[in-house]
């Protein structure tokens, strides 16, 4: 199917942003990137063309595809500037409140008939599509952490999302190279529900005495083949994030069975966010990770 899609605004320059850019562009579509703060988004691109330059290095690409990648992205510093995209996918924090301005902000501005997806892993995909002036053009488009390398995207209809929106939106990621899977429109969708609870039980077994975080991890990294230990992950991932996600699983669904363990709180409490602040359930301030527990 023709997506009609050349033109991709992306909204947020940390790490999903910036992976999805540089997925974006290498499958050859134009993105403008743009954040609250124009310092982020050159940093972000930075890291984009460090990430291709270690490629480059590896003989898996070409000076040329490096060249023409990051020529695809271009900096924007306004949501105006984003007004003649045909799909611009929302990558900011997962706050609600903060989602909730951006998109109502977006909707003034955006032309008529371009699709506004969110990259949100865990939030109501009606309720957000609800503050837009286009909730049957509103979808969720959920990738994966790093969005270069993972294969997929977990697609999220709202209750008014039209199909010609995900038959598009379908198009898109799979002109990336991807594959998706359909998620219905539940708290955390598919992913969460299974891999941030997994998160969360591994941080209780840490809390609990169960195992050392180094043990733990081991245990799922070499006993179950995971290619990252949980506690890894969660700070691969950023606990900040976690923690929205496993607090809208808990307060979504009421069920104790998704309480956020009070370890994952303090740690987000003291700012150890993980691998994006130098500190997480390891410190990576040394020359190798070391357990903070
Ligand atoms: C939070 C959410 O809402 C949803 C989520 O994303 S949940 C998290 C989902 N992600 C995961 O579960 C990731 C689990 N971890 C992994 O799959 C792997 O550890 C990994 C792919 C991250 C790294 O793999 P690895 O084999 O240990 O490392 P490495 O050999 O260095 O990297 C493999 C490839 O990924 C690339 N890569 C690694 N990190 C990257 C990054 N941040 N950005 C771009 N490319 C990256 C490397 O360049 C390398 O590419 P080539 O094969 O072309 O050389
Ligand atoms: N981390 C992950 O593994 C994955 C995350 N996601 C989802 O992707 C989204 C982004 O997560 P992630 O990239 O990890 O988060 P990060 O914290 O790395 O990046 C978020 C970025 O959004 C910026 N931002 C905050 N408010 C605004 C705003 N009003 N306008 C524009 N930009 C803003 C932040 O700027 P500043 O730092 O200045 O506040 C920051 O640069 C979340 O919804 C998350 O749930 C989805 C899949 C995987």
């Amino acid at each position: 199917m023709d997506h009609g899609i050349k033109t991709v605004g992306i909204i947020g320059a940390g790490q999903m942003g910036g992976g999805v850019a540089h997925a974006t562009a290498a499958a050859g579509f134009d993105v403008l990137l743009q954040d609250l703060e124009p310092l982020r988004v050159k940093e972000c691109i930075a890291r984009i063309e460090a990430n291709l330059e270690r490629q480059v290095a590896a003989d898996k690409l070409s000076e040329e595809a490096k060249a023409a990648t990051l020529q695809r992205i271009r900096a924007v510093e306004t949501l105006r500037d984003l007004a003649d995209c045909d799909l611009v996918i929302e990558a900011a924090i997962e706050e609600e409140t903060v989602k909730r301005k951006i998109l109502q902000q977006l909707s003034s501005v955006l032309k008529k008939d371009a699709i506004i997806a969110t990259n949100t892993s865990s939030i109501s995909i009606t309720r957000l599509a609800a503050v837009t002036d286009r909730p049957e053009r509103f979808i969720g488009i959920h990738f994966m952490n790093p969005a270069p390398v993972m294969r997929l995207a977990e697609l999220v209809r709202g209750i008014a999302t039209e199909e010609r929106t995900f038959a598009e939106s379908k198009a898109f990621v799979e002109a990336m190279g991807k594959s998706i899977v359909t998620s219905e429109d539940f708290p955390a969708f598919i992913v969460h529900r299974v891999l941030v609870a997994m998160i969360n039980e591994a941080i209780y077994t840490l809390y609990e005495g169960v195992g050392t975080v180094e043990n733990i991890d081991a245990a799922l990294r070499l006993g179950a083949n995971h290619p990252m230990g949980p506690l890894q992950l969660a700070d691969f991932i950023g606990l900040d994030t976690c923690l929205s996600i496993i607090q809208a699983l808990h307060d979504g669904l009421a069920d104790a069975k998704y309480r956020p363990c009070p370890l994952l709180v303090k740690y987000v409490e003291a700012g150890w966010l993980g691998l994006k602040t130098g500190r997480g359930f390891y410190d990576y301030r040394g020359e190798a990770p070391r357990p903070t527990r």
